[in-house]
């Protein structure tokens, strides 16, 4: 074989762990996962710490005892290693290269200025931290250390979302858009104890923080990112919160308006219920609508419905629905976002296209809002700054 035969070797993002609970066992499984159509980029994870080390090691053999995909394959030889500490994962000397940090809420903050001030490219888990006081320190700082950061919100990065996008905007299969309603909601209150972190103050739990932002997303992707709208901010919001007994919110409703192309969102939140399964989000345009399906954090598939008559105001008449199925195949679903990642990094980006400082500012400047206008507060302290 000569030189320019030999198959080019991946990109390979080497990944230190910070947490490991629920959500970071789900990533690394994924970052593990062998797709043989994805030949750009593959992931390593060097280091994975916790504040035992005992189960930062019971995690690696649980979740992935050969690494990751490139150390399955052999493309990276070292094995992940279990640290006792965050602290160390920081520091590690091996080659870490970008941080995710999988833990609670109110530690999001701290998590990622201690790698960001390392010099460590981060992917923290949403949301990003409590404020959007405390996203521009978080983005100030990367710029300073010339670093990559994103919030991991993996929805955006799924293969549904960018058909969501095409349909709406590309293809304009709906018309002009109008109006997205749209519920994110999971019965853990009441079924959880109250000091889980969905639930407990201390935890910055409550529906919004939790589940929030895959509520308000439709809305952002169909109306903010309407081209027609040229990124004018929502306006209008009105919101109300039901609280639970720890004083976060167990049900969030709010709306907002874009004025610039005459729509409306509405939207609502829950740790008290589930969602309606069938039809958790409708977006409707002047020549049809688009029902998502399943959980709006990872849709199952969307049905795009046309109207077969002349504009009306008594729609009686439809054409056959198309069903789109999502792509999503073994496992959670994270590789997306996993991937998309590692070409910024590859590529030297100090942000996702996909997923910009921007978008993460818009959505936390807005649950500030609507933290105000529901009374919901965090203890002194929580916020730092
Ligand atoms: N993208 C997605 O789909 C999802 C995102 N998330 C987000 O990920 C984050 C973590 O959620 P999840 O994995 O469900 O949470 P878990 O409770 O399962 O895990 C969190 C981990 O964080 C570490 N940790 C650090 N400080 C604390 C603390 N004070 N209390 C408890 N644990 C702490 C622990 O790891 P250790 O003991 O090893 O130090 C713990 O295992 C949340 O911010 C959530 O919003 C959650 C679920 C899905
Ligand atoms: O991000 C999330 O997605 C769905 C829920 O499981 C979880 O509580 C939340 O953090």
């Amino acid at each position: 074989m000569t030189i320019t035969d030999s198959p080019a070797q991946p990109f390979v993002a080497k990944w230190g762990i910070i947490g490991c609970g629920w959500i970071s066992s789900e990533f690394c499984k994924d970052l593990a996962f062998i797709r043989p159509e994805v030949t750009d980029v593959s992931h390593a994870v060097v280091a994975v710490g916790s504040r035992d080390k005992a189960k930062a090691a019971a995690f690696i053999a649980e979740n992935m005892p050969q690494g990751a995909r490139a150390q399955v394959e052999g493309v990276y030889s070292a094995k992940p290693q279990p640290c006792g500490s965050y602290d160390e994962v920081y520091d590690h000397p091996k080659d870490v290269d970008i941080i995710y940090i999988g833990t609670p809420n109110q530690s999001h903050f701290t998590a990622a200025k201690a790698a960001l001030l390392r010099g460590k490219h981060v992917l923290v888990e949403k949301p990003a931290c409590l404020n959007a006081a405390e996203w521009a320190v978080l983005t100030a700082l990367a710029e300073e250390k010339r670093v990559f950061l994103m919030e991991g919100l993996w929805t955006r990065f799924q293969p549904l979302t960018s058909k969501l996008r095409d349909a709406l905007h590309k293809d304009k299969l709906i018309g002009d858009i109008k109006f997205v309603q749209s519920d994110f909601s999971m019965a853990f209150y009441n079924s959880l104890p109250d000091t889980h972190r969905t639930i407990a103050l201390e935890a910055a739990g409550g529906a919004m923080f939790d589940l929030g932002a895959y509520a308000m997303l439709p809305a952002l992707i169909a109306l903010h990112e309407n081209p027609d709208n040229h990124m004018s901010p929502p306006e209008h919001l009105s919101a109300s919160m039901l609280k639970t007994r720890q004083g976060t919110d167990q049900s969030t409703s709010f709306s907002f308006d874009f004025p610039r192309i005459d729509a409306k969102a509405i939207m609502s939140t829950s740790i008290a219920y589930n969602s309606p399964k069938d039809q958790p989000c409708v977006i409707v345009g002047t020549k049809g609508e688009i029902v998502l399906h399943g959980h709006l954090s990872r849709p199952s598939g969307m049905t795009i419905k046309i109207i077969d008559q002349d504009p009306a105001p008594f729609i009686t008449k439809w054409k056959e629905p198309v069903k789109v199925d999502a792509d999503v195949g073994p496992g959670f679903g994270l590789y997306f976002e996993a991937d998309s990642v590692a070409r910024s990094l590859r590529d030297s980006e100090l942000q996702n296209a996909t997923m910009p400082h921007s978008e993460t500012a818009l959505v936390l400047g807005l649950f500030d809002s609507i933290r105000k206008l529901g009374g919901y507060t965090l203890p002194p302290g929580l916020e730092q700054a």
